[in-house]
């Protein structure tokens, strides 16, 4: 059977660097299901559907024209024959993803295109419901936790590498509007799979929570 190994947890706790880690370390296929969502919610955007219309979103979630085309260690994301990588990494296009994931019909919409990913290579898949709704049966899950300061400390660091401003207080607010609005909707909340391993990041580094992570899968595979 595939295996499956799946990192659950709120934004910027790590889960997309340590799912990479895992992906190069195993040679695994990667899932981005945080991406499918950002995406929906530009595809809306540019279609002038409302982000509030459940079924427009749904309909347009199910006939969604995007693929994931690799080049140079990256991503391009490539919607209705335009590459939208970086506008899907905005802050805003963020809160948008989560605006429209508490919808059940946009939700059932994505569920199939996500398991899709599930391959004989193995597959490391990064969201809020890997471990709960999406492969319940995989093999192996993590909830991977940080405290929202040092979420938000990483993202200013990571916005200033990248040359933008980031102002502290502006992000936690959005970080914890964003973190209510995942943990308290009514359809697959972002709550730990009662069979997820929990891995508190706050005072790890990047490389103590790989090894750690690996170490887990190691004990498990
Ligand atoms: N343990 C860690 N210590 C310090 N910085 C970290 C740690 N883990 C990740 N980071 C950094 O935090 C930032 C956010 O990490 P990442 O994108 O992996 O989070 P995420 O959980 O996937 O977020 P999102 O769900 O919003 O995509 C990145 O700049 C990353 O390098
Ligand atoms: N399995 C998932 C993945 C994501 N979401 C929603 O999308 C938002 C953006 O996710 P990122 O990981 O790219 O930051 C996120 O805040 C969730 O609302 C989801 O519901 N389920």
């Amino acid at each position: 059977m595939a295996v499956v190994i799946t990192v659950d947890g709120p934004s910027g706790a790590g889960k997309g660097t340590l799912c990479h880690a895992i992906a190069e370390k195993l040679n695994f296929d990667f899932l981005d299901s945080g991406a499918i969502y950002r995406i929906l919610a530009l595809a809306a955007l540019k279609k002038g559907i409302d982000l509030t219309d459940e079924n427009k979103l749904a309909e347009l979630g199910r006939h969604l024209n995007v693929q994931f085309i690799p080049e140079n260690g990256e991503i391009n994301v490539i919607l209705d024959g335009e590459n939208v990588r970086d506008q899907i990494r905005t802050a805003e296009a963020g809160q948008n993803a989560s605006k429209i994931a508490v919808y059940p019909k946009v939700r059932e919409a994505l569920l199939q295109r996500q398991r899709d990913f599930s391959s004989e290579k193995g597959l490391v898949a990064d969201g809020r419901d890997m471990g709960t709704i999406v492969f319940p049966n995989a093999q192996i899950k993590f909830f991977l936790e940080a405290s929202p300061e040092e979420r938000t400390k990483r993202r200013v660091k990571q916005l200033q590498e990248k040359g933008f401003n980031a102002n502290f207080d502006e992000i936690l607010a959005e970080i914890k509007e964003r973190d209510f609005r995942d943990r308290n909707r009514e359809v697959a909340p972002l709550v730990p799979a009662p069979d997820a391993k929990l891995l508190d990041s706050t005072n790890l580094s990047i490389d103590q929570v790989i090894e750690q992570a690996l170490a887990y899968i190691k004990s498990k595979l």
